[in-house]
């Protein structure tokens, strides 16, 4: 921590009466899994279907997030560190805001998330496994990246010649290789509904 002589000042509205005038919780939902795993399309389908249902939500995904704040961060272990923790800190901003916030990163080390789960109040970090083969993960490969990975041309890529750490105990995993698109939204939306973050 470089800075010193700082001081929290306390806002007199609460994320609790945040929460109370929006009608719903405001959970962030961190999907976790491999590159093509299908966290960006899931995760626009559960923002979308949220917004429908006039839950407040917003979406940081790994791409768009490196195109801004965290363009200066590359892909070794110490700067995807520091992609997490930033996005960690983000997340939790517009969770106390009152906004059901969604993350799409790779976010392949353990304890990264689990410093990010530390950040929030309890339950309000669901970890969502997007969970796929690498087989499956690489036959997809919508971006072509896993050819180049397998080619050489780029180094350090996630489940080829850089890790992915499974979660432990994470609150849902969708399988998205072994389910439709639609399956896996309605496992999201239905994990909220009976935990009551939102309406049923
Ligand atoms: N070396 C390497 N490894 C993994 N991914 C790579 C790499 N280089 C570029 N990309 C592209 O960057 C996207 C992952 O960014 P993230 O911010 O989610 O990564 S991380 O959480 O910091 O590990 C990832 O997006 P997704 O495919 O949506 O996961 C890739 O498009
Ligand atoms: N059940 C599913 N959930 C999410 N994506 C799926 C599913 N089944 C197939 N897909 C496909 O897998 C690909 C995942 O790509 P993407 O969302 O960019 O992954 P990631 O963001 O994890 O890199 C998309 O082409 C998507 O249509």
């Amino acid at each position: 921590m470089k800075s010193t002589n700082i001081t929290w000042h306390d806002s007199k509205v609460t994320k609790e009466a945040r929460q109370k005038q929006k009608g719903h919780k405001s959970p962030v939902i961190w999907f976790t899994g491999l590159s093509g795993s299908g966290k960006s399309t899931l995760s626009v389908e559960v923002e979308k279907a949220l917004y429908e249902s006039n839950i407040h939500s917003y979406r940081l995904d790994g791409d768009n997030v490196r195109h801004g704040l965290n363009k200066n961060l590359g892909f070794s272990p110490e700067d995807r560190k520091e992609n997490i923790r930033r996005i960690g800190e983000v997340a939790n901003l517009m969770s106390d805001a009152g906004l059901v916030t969604l993350t799409a990163f790779i976010s392949p080390y353990r304890e990264d998330r689990d410093e990010v789960r530390e950040l929030m109040d309890e339950k309000e970090f669901i970890e969502v496994y997007v969970k796929c083969s690498l087989e499956e993960a690489e036959k997809r490969d919508p971006k072509g990246l896993y050819k180049k990975a397998r080619s050489g041309e780029i180094s350090g890529f996630t489940g080829i010649d850089a890790p992915y750490e499974e979660p432990n105990a994470p609150e849902l995993v969708v399988e998205t290789d072994q389910q439709t698109l639609e399956e896996s939204v309605a496992s999201v939306i239905n994990y909220l509904r009976e935990n009551d973050y939102i309406d049923a």
